[in-house]
């Protein structure tokens, strides 16, 4: 080591060896970049810088070490021979380039170790070569420890300078390799310096071809400089071009990434249009979109079925008037067809805005209505829809005709017949005219449906609604409002004439007898009328007064008609306070019974007892049957009033000697309701009197009301023991049918006929005698209602009657006397014999 150092310090010229220094580290960093560029490259470009990194650091060594040379005195003038001078320069470049092709491979972790070793073996080489060359008078001598420790050093330096370059590849990697690399020559060579000595011996001369060592270091050091320079210069270039050529392949690389995007977008693009297309052209509606110029801009299958535009027509730019025209021309839509009307229809056409959302309904000729709807475009132009509502409106306008008419009649219903009422009450606001609103009922029409069946029903009001049509003009609007109800409206200037003749009419017309295939049935109607503005002003009112006007028709005797007056509302009125009082008579213990006698033709022994009802109104004072019985029938309040009387009359009769029967009423609304029979079973259980006992009185009109349900629930009360007893009998006309249809335990004649038992007119005489005769004749039990007379008890006994009942033996009486009544009744039964 102390060899090495005074050799450095001792016999080198210091400034020299910094130059040498300075060449060989230019020198390592032109071959580690270039050494970089190696890596970088492949193939033959690699081989090449390979080739070049090696001439680089080979010619690096080289210089550094004849640079080195020169500051080198060992007190002897010195000469290079030429041949090992080269050849020692080839050698170099062979071996480092070597050094750095094996470094450079892919395999393993040991190829800088190898590297390392062949360019440390590329230094020393050119070293002992140069050495060799060295042409001194004097005699060399070599310490071979500093040789290996030299050659070790330029190994290991090496191989730390290929480690460092080739993993850190940037210009720090690239610093830190020079300098090892530097370190690998300069240590090596001054290491090697200090293992040789040169002894002077004047006997040795130098070669002919020697080269002065001062012009060739001097030489070699520029030559070297400026080579390498240049090196640097193009590698630096180089890595600049590189970085370019990186940068532009990564703007080429982007450039293909953008194109292949286009190219998905574009493929993208064509699958939408596909998509859209295939959409556009199942669309149920036909579509169509114009630009602002209203020119086509696309339109689907549909759109060019609907209107048979030919292919000319379909083409992108087709003017909207072309296609106008063309629906026009070819009689697709209704109305003309000629030219002119086309150029009429597109110059109206044009006139309209455009640029709003519009819908309208065109009628095509063949009966199809299509709704088209335009929607406006940001820029200009519309997009339209045409679709094809004609089956939709023609649902449409079947649900509302069945919402607003009759299903049997066809006739407007209640709802139209309001609309329209309110249209009409509104035109005679004006003045000028008046509505006569018509609301009729038919009579009998009950009769016809529970007796003919509802078929002959629903025949019958078929053919009532022609004949209205037939009998009214039209202007006139005809409703059913339900059941037998129709209303009849019409504009009048003189209702008074006007309407009282519609109103005959529609008497006449529904007066004569009907036809309804098996059967021919006459049915009659009753009429009320109401005049707007004058009865009313609004559809609720003037219904309502029509109404009032009908109950009083009816009331008054049927097939008749009556006009609306304002005491027909009082009268009302008065209904419905007597309907209110009436309930909360049921509730206030107001209603008492009243017992009526019936007594023995034979005997006068009284045998029966008939409850009627009384009623103590807190303010009328006593009501009677017939002027709260019929509104308690309307109103539904017969049937607890009717559960009752049943039980009040069973629990009263219960207190009476078993042989005295008790007689009820039933009214029609009592049938309808399902709870009568248990009712009927309830007062006999609870009062425990024997079911034959109990009479129950039916009139006609309870078994006209659906007569085979009344049937059956008659049947079930007579299966129970409980008698019943055909009331009225001989005012009806259908007396004889119900005879014949249920087996009557008594028959009770009317009092109208009784009454006229007595009387002078022989002919109503002979009349009541033979009804009388003819209920005996049926082989009931009969009992005559109304006696008032010794005379008309006289005849009845005379005629064969078995009972009989009236003012004659007793009036009503309250249950408290009927005890006094029982004991002396034997009184009575002397009276009579
Ligand atoms: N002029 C005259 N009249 C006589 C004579 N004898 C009896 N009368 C009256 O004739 C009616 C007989 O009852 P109706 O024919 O069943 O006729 C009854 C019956 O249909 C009905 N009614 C009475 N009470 C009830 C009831 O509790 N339930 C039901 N559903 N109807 C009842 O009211 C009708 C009338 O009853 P009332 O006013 O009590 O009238 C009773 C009675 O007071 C007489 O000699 N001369």
């Amino acid at each position: 080591m102390f060899r090495v150092f005074s050799c450095l310090t001792v016999e080198h010229d210091f400034r020299l060896v910094v130059l040498a220094g300075l060449v060989c580290f230019v020198a390592s960093i032109v071959a580690v970049s270039i050494f970089h560029r190696a890596i970088a490259a492949r193939a033959r470009t690699r081989l090449i810088w390979i080739a070049i990194a090696g001439a680089a650091i080979g010619y690096g060594i080289w210089a550094t070490h004849f640079v080195a040379m020169l500051a080198y005195e060992p007190g002897v003038t010195t000469g290079y021979g030429i041949v090992l001078t080269a050849l020692s320069l080839a050698t170099a470049m062979l071996l480092t380039s070597g050094g750095f092709g094996v470094a450079v491979g892919d395999s393993g972790r040991w190829r800088a170790a190898a590297g390392g070793v062949i360019i440390g073996g590329g230094i020393a080489s050119m070293h002992y070569l140069g050495m060799w060359a060295l042409e001194v008078p004097g005699r060399v001598a070599w310490s071979l420890d500093l040789i290996f420790v030299s050659i070790i050093l330029g190994m290991c330096l090496g191989y730390a300078a290929l480690a460092v370059a080739i993993r850190y590849q940037n210009y720090r990697g690239t610093l830190a390799a020079a300098v090892l690399l530097t370190l690998a020559i300069v240590s090596h060579h001054f290491t090697a310096m200090g293992a040789v000595q040169i002894m002077p011996d004047p006997t040795r001369a130098t070669g002919a071809l020697s080269l002065s060592p001062a012009v060739l270091a001097l030489a070699i050091a520029g030559v070297a400089l400026s080579v390498l320079g240049m090196s640097l210069i193009g590698v630096l270039a180089d890595r600049r071009l590189a970085s370019r050529t990186a940068k532009f392949e990564e703007i080429i690389s982007q450039l293909s990434d953008a194109r292949q995007q286009l190219e998905d977008s574009q493929q993208e693009l064509q699958d939408q249009t596909v998509r859209l297309d295939t959409a556009i052209n199942h669309m149920v509606e036909g579509l169509c979109m114009f630009d602002a110029e209203k020119r086509l801009v696309v339109c689907n299958e549909r759109y060019a079925r609907l209107y048979r535009l030919p292919p000319e027509l379909l083409r992108t730019g087709t003017s909207h008037t072309d296609i106008i025209r063309h629906r026009i021309v070819k009689g697709i839509l209704t109305g003309d067809s000629s030219e002119g009307a086309a150029e009429q229809f597109i110059s109206k056409l044009a006139a309209l805005p455009f640029d709003a959302v519009s819908s309208r309904i065109d009628e095509f000729a063949d009966g199809r209505l299509i709704r088209v709807t335009r929607q406006p475009m940001t820029g200009g132009g519309w997009v339209a829809t045409h679709l094809d509502v004609t089956e939709q409106r023609r649902s449409e306008a079947k649900i509302t005709h069945m919402a607003q008419h009759d299903a049997l009649t066809d006739l407007p219903n209640r709802v139209l017949l309001r609309e329209r009422m309110e249209h009409a009450i509104a035109v005679t606001r004006n003045g000028g005219l008046d509505l006569a609103v018509l609301m009729l009922d038919l009579d009998r029409f009950k009769e016809v449906n529970d007796t003919l069946g509802h078929p002959a029903g629903d025949s019958l009001l078929r053919a009532v609604a022609a004949r209205l049509r037939e009998c009214t003009t039209e202007t006139a609007l005809i409703a059913r409002l339900g059941g037998d109800e129709f209303a009849v409206i019409d504009y009048v200037t003189n209702p008074a004439v006007e309407a009282a003749a519609l109103a005959e009419n529609i008497r006449k017309a529904l007066c004569e007898p009907f036809d309804l295939g098996d059967h021919r049935v006459t049915v009659g109607t009753s009429i009320g009328i109401a005049i707007a503005p004058r009865d009313g002003n609004d559809s609720d009112v003037i219904m309502k007064s029509a109404d009032l006007a009908l109950y009083s028709a009816k009331s008054g005797g049927r097939g008749a008609f009556r006009f609306f007056e304002p005491e027909l509302d009082e009268l009302m009125h008065a209904r419905r306070n007597l309907e209110r009082d009436m309930r909360d008579a049921l509730a206030g213990r107001q209603f008492e019974l009243h017992y009526q006698p019936f007594v023995s033709a034979a005997t006068g022994k009284t045998i029966g007892f008939e409850a009627l009802l009384r009623w103590h109104h807190p303010q009328r004072g006593l009501v009677l049957p017939s002027e709260f019985i019929p509104l308690a029938e309307e109103t539904g309040l017969i049937v607890p009033l009717g559960e009752w009387v049943l039980r009040t009359a069973c629990a009263e009769a219960a207190k009476w000697p078993a042989y005295v029967r008790i007689a009820i009423n039933l009214s029609p609304a009592q049938f309808r309701s399902t709870e009568l029979v248990p009712v009927v079973v309830g007062a006999l259980a609870s009062s425990g009197i024997a079911p034959h006992r109990l009479e129950l009185e039916v009139t006609e009109t309870v078994i006209m009301h659906d007569s085979d349900a009344v049937f059956a629930v008659l049947a079930q009360l007579r299966e129970l023991g409980v008698r019943i007893a055909l009331d009225d009998f001989g005012t009806g006309y259908s007396s004889l049918s119900f005879l014949q249809r249920f087996p009557f335990d008594k028959v009770k004649i009317d009092r109208s006929f009784v009454g006229e038992l007595s009387s002078a007119r022989a002919e109503a005489h002979h009349l009541a005698r033979a009804v009388v005769r003819f209920a005996v004749s049926l082989g009931k039990t009969t009992t005559a209602e109304g006696v008032e007379t010794k005379e008309q008890l006289d005849i009845l006994r005379e005629e064969g009657c078995a009972e009989t009942q009236g003012y004659y033996f007793s009036r009503p009486m309250p249950a408290s006397d009927i005890a006094t009544m029982l004991r002396e009744d034997s009184g009575a039964a002397i009276r009579a014999a």
